[in-house]
């Protein structure tokens, strides 16, 4: 039987961790972390995330400040709100709520957030400080899937990681984790021949096509470690909306361990967010 990793409860860890660097702070005579977050519009399920994200916040003891603008807000007042942000010394992180409205241009807003407030890990600055190696803020569903990674594995040298997916947000940044860890990284993407037999060679295989049970069980080595970051709704036979991940976890018995959808790597993206808020709140102490 497959080790089922449990995001819930290593998401625990992380946050109490963070709620006491913190509480460290505070009793150091500083500001508690702030974190700002920008959601534009009333995307569904962008508010369930955002809620989560505040809720999450609130047990941390980071100060959450929620800016929730209409749908057809103009791009320029957006950018303005961001500058403010930039400009306020209690704001620790900016978070914008992925996705924006289609009259914003997602990029022009990510470079407006100050690289060092970056709590996603967009900025361009700091996906050339990952992809250098050089620190820089990383992107919060990368970094929790390295967190569950390196619960199961010691070392990834030479280990042959095939990632599917190659978005700015999880596919590109978790390669560059691993490629720092010197794992063997393929990515693959909808163009990519013969998938199942790529994703057959792969000592660890991490999931990010979005596309519900995508990888079989004929796909994967006996002993591989498969971490699925797939998130999409769906609609059940008794019309109850359930989410799914882009494995087909119950074929995976013979995997050495899986992450489960959900319970997997949404709750590690959130506790990552947090204690991305807290490096950025120390790293603004220093500076
Ligand atoms: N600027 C920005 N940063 C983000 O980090 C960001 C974003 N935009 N836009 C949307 C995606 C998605 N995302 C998730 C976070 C937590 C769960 C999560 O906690 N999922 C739970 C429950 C899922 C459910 O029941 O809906 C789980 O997997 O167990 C999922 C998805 C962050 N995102």
């Amino acid at each position: 039987m497959a080790q089922i990793i449990d995001g819930k409860a290593l998401a625990a860890q992380v946050l109490a961790r963070t709620a006491a660097d913190v509480a460290e702070i505070v009793a150091a005579g500083g500001d508690a972390p702030g974190l700002a977050v920008i959601l534009v519009g009333n995307d569904p399920a962008s508010e369930v995330y955002v809620g989560r994200k505040i809720a999450q916040c609130r047990k941390a003891g980071i100060r959450s400040i929620e800016h929730r603008l209409a749908a057809d807000t103009p791009q320029e007042v957006v950018l303005g709100l961001i500058d403010k942000l930039n400009a306020d010394p209690k704001i620790h992180g900016i978070l914008v709520q992925l996705p924006l409205p289609r009259h914003i241009d997602a990029a022009l807003v990510l470079d407006r957030i100050d690289p060092g407030k970056d709590v996603d890990g967009f900025h361009p600055v700091n996906v050339g400080r990952l992809s250098t190696g050089t620190g820089g803020l990383v992107p919060c569903t990368p970094l929790g899937v390295m967190m569950l990674l390196d619960s199961v594995i010691e070392d990834y040298r030479g280990l042959n990681v095939v990632v599917i997916g190659k978005s700015n947000i999880v596919g590109k940044p978790v390669s560059m984790l691993l490629l720092e860890r010197e794992a063997t990284v393929t990515v693959t993407h909808i163009e990519t021949k013969d998938l199942p037999d790529v994703a057959r060679k792969a000592d660890v295989i991490v999931a990010a096509a979005g596309a519900p049970h995508l990888v079989r069980g004929y796909w994967v080595k006996p002993g591989a470690v498969v971490i699925d970051v797939g998130i999409t709704r769906v609609v059940d036979h008794d019309g109850n909306t359930k989410i799914v991940g882009d494995c087909a976890t119950h074929e995976l018995e013979h995997a050495k361990a899986v992450t489960p959808v959900p319970g997997g790597v949404g709750p590690m993206t959130i506790a990552c967010l947090l204690s991305n808020t807290v490096t950025a709140a120390k790293r603004a102490a220093v500076a």
